[in-house]
């Protein structure tokens, strides 16, 4: 449904949402926006708020103006209204389309008053709390009368109103009192991103340019295309924050990021460089994430301090044959200027600063990044990935500041040296997958009930950590709430539940009951299979209309929404095509892998050794050149993967592993015989076996004396995962049967929630336990909570640095204290509090051969402390227990020497940096007298002058400051 419709039919609605507050600023702010985008005039402005007329009516003459504009006004003013109504009350607001066609108004400002214009939403709000000292600079410059000032400053006027009337009377007034009062925005001390002196002097086509662009990346991200193939949704409806993280997430875990933080000074490590990365896995959010930074830019609501901001999709760039100057990629690709091309790219030459790139998904990029090839002249022609690399590395347009998303394993050292620096995109926390839930469904039972499933199935739950995933499960809440105890466990069981759910959306209910629906569309399956197949082989993710064609895909396969029509920022014109996201393309090449009978029987065996790919290029030329009948075989087949294109084999292998295991089997024995199905399984699970084998057998003998420790090597956690997506014990036993290794180390590996699932799946399986590193990872507590299946194996488990809370340390310490191996606990840098201490107090209490406690860097105060003192009053085996960097003060130190003077097991207390005092101290050392086991209390930087450490020292050298 167009907009323009949406507008009539929804009109009461619309009202009510507008003006049942009975206050106008909802009204006044969606015309502000109206206004700066230049949609409403400044006679319809005038027409719309007509002094004493009632709201209703104003809102009345808005609805009826805007309809009588265009289908752009109308897609404006809806999303303008999502954007100003709070949460939920628009909920009922739909939209149907969104053109991109732009319109240029006509230019009769001068620059500073249309600056005034352009940023009137966010002038509005930075007026509101220094309205007092804007009229006094525009008095003291004679531009304001005092009649003029007690006209804004009315006391019926609320303090956004009184700044709305002060940029209403800046217009009669001129641009130099717009100048006056841009100046005195820009010179408050805490006017954070405001107008920059250049823009006092910005040219008028500049600011004609600027405008087309803003309103051309409006229309291209206000609409979130997930939801494009089988129902529209605005951005700004669904999108929930994510969690960013710096490297080192220390900092993060305290104080998170924010979206802004993305191209804030925060975390930065080169300033030199001007491109920042945000990485992260397949589906966690990237491309959302920046769509949502356009689209607060387009609005003047974040990035303001740069005034033009060009969005390329990596994608759609690969599709450029051409070679191009930087000119013709910024104009061609994103927005053409209709008068004096030359005039506005030397403004934007000259002013770097004012200008941001994003290049979405760096990873799908044909060529790998290079900096090899340099050029510095901005109109010299050269092959688009030429022009790129130099841009992002700032041979080219240096000061630009560049916005790039990418899967991790595709940023080597090469790219890695030009960063600013890097964001890790994690997806969404668990509040995040709730909130997200619910903004998906209106009813607010159905949200509950979605909720409820999820908490109800870990496996699940850690899945939708990734927006997705998190976005297949709420669409197909209807076959999740259907499904009782088979709900689903696994990548596979997701993706299956969201085929399944496009399909009998497409046909009568009756029909597709049972397991015969994938029969039924099995043509149609085949058909997208071999599109996606094909199109993973030669990194294609944009199909034109002949590509479909030679696959067989017909236009009846749109409306199921499994492809989706590729926005395109440049003007070809051309319908391209391309799946709604990369990871079902992946699902969608994989069943083509099981179902197809024109499948080599090589291909299963080359998906599984894509590990080594990297090491030899032969499987890898061997597995491009499986495909039948390929007239690409000579271009592709000798051509090494690029590490995303490897780790899009590799998802295809887990979804082969999932479709293969024998829950789904008889679901495919409906399309394929059950020798082949049964055959192509056989050939999974011994390859399965095989890598882990060979693996396992690649661990460094361990030097005499010293225990087998195993750092994961890449491809460990894929093939675990796999492993979980077989969903069969015998062949997890099988795989881990021969691992013979004391500790098991898995540090900075990206394990989030889904990851801990498969671990604890196969681990379970250990002959021996072992110890457990998964320091510097997302474990979080949903991930803890996946974990406790294989406590048991686990003498000693490490979680430093992991963002998990009190509620995970009460699952973990309940099942712990079953564990009779499990022995020692590691959880520096996480988000604890007293409230954790209760369970370690439990488990102090009734294991009597606990040996180790390390709790450093969390927020745990004197009262945790006295808990902890407490359960080690009643423990006799505990050797060490670390509180460095809490807070608990004397007064816990003094409660942890009277265990002190008893105890026969600690050897080692960490209190360093724990404002303790003196008196703490004193405490200390009179518990000591009485003890001879402890051998070391760590007392670093605590609220001690060098004088008292210095006599302290001598009075038990076991204290060390
Ligand atoms: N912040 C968010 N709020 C709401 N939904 C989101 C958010 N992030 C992602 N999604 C949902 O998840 C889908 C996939 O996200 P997106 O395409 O941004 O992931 P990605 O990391 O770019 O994936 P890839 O690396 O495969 O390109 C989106 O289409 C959307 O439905």
């Amino acid at each position: 449904m167009f907009a323009q419709d949406l507008v009539l039919r929804q009109r009461t609605e619309i009202l009510h949402a507008l003006c049942s507050s009975g206050s106008p600023e909802h009204l006044e702010r969606v015309v502000d926006i109206l206004l700066a985008h230049r949609e409403l005039l400044w006679e319809d402005y005038h027409n719309i708020q007509v002094p004493g007329r009632a709201l209703y009516a104003n809102a009345r003459q808005l609805l009826d103006l805007v309809y009588s504009k265009s289908e752009d006004t109308c897609v404006l003013f809806l999303s303008a209204l999502k954007q100003v109504l709070p949460e939920g009350q628009g909920a009922g607001l739909s939209i149907s389309s969104c053109s991109s066609s732009l319109k240029q108004k006509e230019e009769t400002q001068s620059a500073c008053a249309e600056t005034l214009l352009t940023r009137r939403p966010s002038l509005v709000s930075k007026l509101q709390g220094c309205i007092d000292g804007a009229l006094e600079a525009l008095a003291a410059s004679g531009h304001f009368s005092p009649a003029d000032c007690d006209e804004v400053k009315l006391p019926i006027h609320t303090p956004s109103q009184q700044a709305r009337r002060l940029l209403d009377r800046i217009r009669s007034k001129g641009d130099s009192a717009a100048s006056v009062i841009l100046r005195y925005i820009q010179q408050r001390p805490e006017s954070g991103s405001t107008p920059s002196q250049d823009e006092l002097s910005l040219p008028k086509e500049f600011l004609k340019y600027q405008r087309k662009l803003s309103s051309s990346v409006s229309a291209q991200s206000c609409i979130l295309s997930t939801y494009g193939g089988t129902s529209h949704l605005f951005l700004h409806d669904i999108y929930t924050e994510v969690q960013l993280e710096l490297p080192n997430n220390s900092a993060a875990v305290h104080n998170p990021l924010g979206l802004e933080d993305v191209v804030s000074p925060v975390g930065a490590v080169n300033e030199d460089a001007d491109a920042v990365l945000v990485s992260g896995e397949a589906g966690c959010g990237k491309s959302t994430l920046l769509q949502r930074l356009h689209w607060l830019w387009a609005q003047g609501a974040a990035l303001q301090d740069f005034r033009l901001l060009f969005p390329f999709s990596c994608r759609r760039l690969n599709s450029e044959q051409r070679e191009l100057s930087v000119q013709e990629l910024l104009f061609q690709h994103c927005c053409w200027p209709d008068r004096e091309q030359e005039e506005v790219f030397k403004f934007i030459l000259d002013h770097p600063h004012l200008v941001i790139f994003t290049f979405d998904g760096l990873d799908e990029f044909k060529q790998s990044f290079s900096d090899e090839h340099r050029l510095c002249c901005p109109t010299q022609r050269a092959p688009v990935h030429v022009l790129m690399f130099n841009l992002i590395q700032g041979s080219l347009m240096k000061g630009v500041r560049k916005v790039l998303t990418s899967r991790p394993e595709v940023v080597g050292p090469c790219l890695r040296k030009h960063l600013r620096k890097e964001i890790f995109l994690r997806g969404f926390s668990p509040a995040g997958i709730e909130c997200f839930v619910r903004k998906h469904h209106g009813d607010l039972t159905e949200a509950d009930m979605v909720i409820e499933s999820l908490q109800a199935n870990g496996a699940l739950l850690g899945l939708c950590h990734s927006p997705v995933l998190c976005w297949i499960v709420s669409q197909c809440h209807k076959e999740l709430l259907g499904c009782g105890e088979g709900s689903p466990q696994t990548l596979t069981d997701v993706y299956l539940m969201i085929l399944q759910h496009f399909f009998l959306h497409q046909s009568s209910p009756k029909t597709n009951i049972g397991l015969g629906w994938l029969q039924e569309h099995l043509q149609t399956v085949l058909h997208l299979g071999q599109l996606a197949f094909e199109g993973i082989q030669k990194t294609c993710y944009i199909f034109s209309g002949a590509d479909l064609e030679t696959c067989g895909v017909t236009e009846d396969v749109f409306s199921m929404g499994f492809l989706i029509q590729s926005k395109d920022m440049s003007l070809t014109g051309r319908k391209r095509y391309e799946f709604l996201h990369l990871t079902i393309q992946c699902f969608f090449a994989a069943l083509y892998i099981v179902l197809s009978s024109n499948i080599d029987r090589s291909v299963i065996p080359k998906l599984f050794e894509v590990q080594d790919m990297k090491n030899t290029g032969q499987s890898s030329a061997c597995f491009r050149a499986c495909l039948h009948s390929t007239d690409q075989h000579e271009e592709v087949s000798g051509k090494e993967p690029t590490p995303a294109e490897r780790q899009n084999l590799q998802i295809m292998a887990t979804f082969v592993s999932g479709l293969l295991s024998r829950r789904h089997q008889r679901m495919l024995l409906h399309c394929c015989s059950s020798g082949v199905v049964e055959r192509r399984g056989r050939q999974v699970a011994r390859y399965l076996s095989k890598r882990m084998q060979k693996h396992f057998r690649s661990i460094p003998q361990p030097v005499h004396g010293d225990k087998k420790s195993m750092h994961a090597m890449p491809g460990f956690l894929w093939l675990i995962k796999c492993i979980y997506e077989m969903q069969e014990s015998r062949i997890a036993k099988d795989a881990m049967s021969k691992l013979e290794v004391d500790h098991l180390k898995l540090t900075y590996c990206n394990i989030g929630p889904v990851e801990c699932t498969a671990l604890a799946y196969v681990l379970q399986h250990l002959k021996n336990p072992i110890g457990l590193q998964l320091d510097n990872n997302s474990v979080g507590d949903v991930g803890v909570e996946q974990l406790l299946p294989c406590m048991h194996m686990c003498n000693s488990l490490y979680l430093r640095n992991n963002n998990i809370t009190d509620e995970g340390i009460r699952k973990l310490i309940t099942k712990g204290i079953q564990c009779k191996n499990f022995r020692k606990i590691a959880l520096f840098n996480n988000n604890l509090t007293d409230a954790c201490t209760e369970h370690f107090c439990q488990l102090l209490k009734i294991r009597q051969d606990f040996l180790s406690i390390r709790l450093g860097n969390n927020n745990i105060t004197s009262e945790g402390a006295k808990k902890l003192a407490e359960g080690l009053k009643s423990n006799s085996s505990l050797q060490s227990l670390g509180l460095v960097g809490n807070g608990v003060g004397s007064a816990g130190a003094c409660a942890l020497s009277n265990i002190i003077r008893n105890s026969t097991s600690l050897e080692e207390l960490w209190l360093s940096e724990n404002c303790i005092t003196r008196t703490g101290v004193e405490s200390l050392i009179q518990a000591l007298k009485h003890n001879c086991h402890v051998k070391a209390v760590w007392l670093k930087t605590n609220d001690l002058s060098l004088e008292e450490i210095e006599e302290m020292k001598l009075r038990d050298s076991r204290l060390i400051f």
